[in-house]
């Protein structure tokens, strides 16, 4: 019944949390001819969204929203009266992590919630929030104690990873490979034929917990080897060479592939992750804990490089005015979660004489860059925003006081003239 309903896109879906995962994904159903509601609890979101309007910034969004809304398939809500009844509920919202870094379920849990009290008997429940091993067992446990519906026999529930890179998200929406891990085979194939709906790329079906794991060991393995780039920046300096053509040279080899160093990993996954990953273990795994470590470490590495050139013009740093240019964890991005840029500015904050910002897609940091350097002694730059990478840096050094330039996400090749640069992976100076 389920399965022909989703071969003629009949099927009703509800998409819980319109997020960065959560919106993306109701309007690729939408546009797919399915009729979606989205349940989201922030209520402005809500109202943002059903005038056609995105709350975040992503190629695309703009137009796909409005297509979706015009075409009457997408609907947002913040009333579970509306989501009752569904043929699948779709599950997105965030799990972050606790302040001692084990993970917060209580978004998830408190989403299992509604839909428990919303579903009807056959609902396919898919979970796309990232989440520790076992988690997706256990979620069904939940909704067989609140509805006393059988797992696998009264509903199928599956983990459907997402792997979309911000920035790029529709693209990969469609084109990446997905995992569907269902605590039945019956609920993979399900989550996989509706999925096909739009995806393009590959897909593949296995168990709940598996695909669990296969999650986090990708951003898992992506923190490892951010860590490893930034040991060689380590290095670098200790040789006095650039790491960044080490780096370079050695990707050349058929079989490396070395990732670049930073002044730190942000956002909400990479930093989370690694720790969902091993949380439910029974020991301690050192690789992966050091990496966060070493990766925790760089903005404290930044201001060692800070610190070292404000030495090298006698400038006391309690007299120092820093500028921080850029705030969001990466690129081009509007999303400050985890942004190694606070890190730094906590970092400083109490030892020099005043920390202003710049990033032109963050709200609340200076109007121009001209207008926060003005008079300053340094500039740091935390985010590796397209943009930066044009800026006329002799001409910024005119409005400045002092003319210190810390480069902690490789934007500046070559050091601008009568600057005191530092970059960090650039032993060299
Ligand atoms: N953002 C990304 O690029 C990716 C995120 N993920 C994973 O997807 C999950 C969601 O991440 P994001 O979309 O970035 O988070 P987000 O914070 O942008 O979106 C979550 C949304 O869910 C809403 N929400 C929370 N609890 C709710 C509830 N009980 N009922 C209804 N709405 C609720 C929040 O208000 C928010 O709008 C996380 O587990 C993340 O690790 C995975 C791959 C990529
Ligand atoms: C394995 C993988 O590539 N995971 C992706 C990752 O995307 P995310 O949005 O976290 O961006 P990212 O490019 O990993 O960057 C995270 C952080 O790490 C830093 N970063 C990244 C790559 C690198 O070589 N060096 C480095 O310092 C970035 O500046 C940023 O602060 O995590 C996403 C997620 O799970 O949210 C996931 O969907 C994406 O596919």
């Amino acid at each position: 019944m389920l399965e022909k309903m989703i071969e003629e896109r009949t099927a009703e879906i509800a998409v819980i949390g319109l997020g960065y995962i959560g919106l993306p994904t109701a309007i690729m159903f939408a546009n797919a001819g399915f009729r979606v509601i989205g349940y989201e609890i922030r209520e402005k979101v809500v109202e943002k969204i059903n005038s056609g309007k995105a709350h975040i910034i992503e190629p695309e969004i703009d137009e796909l929203l409005r297509k979706a809304i015009e075409s009457g398939n997408l609907k947002a809500t913040s009333n579970p009266e509306e989501i009752r009844e569904k043929d699948v509920y779709i599950i997105c919202v965030q799990t972050p992590l606790k302040e001692d870094k084990t993970p917060n379920l209580s978004y998830l849990e408190s989403a299992v919630e509604t839909v428990a009290k919303a579903m009807k008997k056959g609902s396919l429940i898919i979970i796309e929030s990232t989440v520790p091993p076992l988690t997706t067992v256990k979620m069904a446990e939940l909704i067989e104690a609140i509805t006393g519906l059988k797992p696998g026999e009264d509903f199928y529930m599956v983990h459907a990873p997402e792997r979309v890179m911000p920035g790029r998200i529709f693209k990969e929406l469609i084109y990446n490979s997905r995992i569907f891990g269902g605590i039945t085979p019956e609920s993979a194939e399900l989550a996989e034929k509706l999925y096909r709906s739009f995806v393009k790329g590959q897909t593949f079906k296995t168990n709940s917990t598996v695909s669990e794991v296969v999650k986090l060991m990708e951003n898992t393995f992506r923190d490892v080897n951010i860590a490893l780039a930034n040991e060689f920046a380590f290095l670098a300096h200790q040789y006095g060479i650039n790491v960044f053509e080490a780096i370079e040279l050695a990707n050349t080899h058929p079989r490396v592939k070395i990732h670049v160093p930073g002044i730190g990993v942000g956002g909400h996954c990479l930093p989370k992750d690694p720790h969902l990953l091993v949380w439910p273990a029974k020991e301690d795994f050192g690789l992966i804990k050091l990496a966060r470590e070493i990766n925790d470490s760089m903005p404290l590495f930044t201001k060692d490089l800070l610190f070292e050139a404000l030495r090298t013009i006698n400038l006391p740093p309690e007299e120092a005015v820093v500028v921080i240019l850029g705030l969001a964890y990466k690129g081009n991005s509007d999303d400050t979660r985890n942004s190694p840029a606070f890190a730094f500015m906590d970092a400083i904050n109490e030892e020099v004489k005043e920390v202003r910002t710049y990033d032109p897609f963050v709200k609340g940091t200076h109007e121009s860059i001209e207008d926060a350097v003005k008079g300053a002694d340094a500039i740091v730059i935390a985010t590796d925003h397209t943009a930066f990478k044009s800026l006329d840096w002799e001409e910024l050094g005119k409005l400045m006081r002092n003319r210190i330039l810390i480069d902690g996400r490789h934007i500046v090749e070559d050091p601008p003239k009568g600057f005191i640069f530092k970059g960090l992976g650039r032993g060299e100076y």
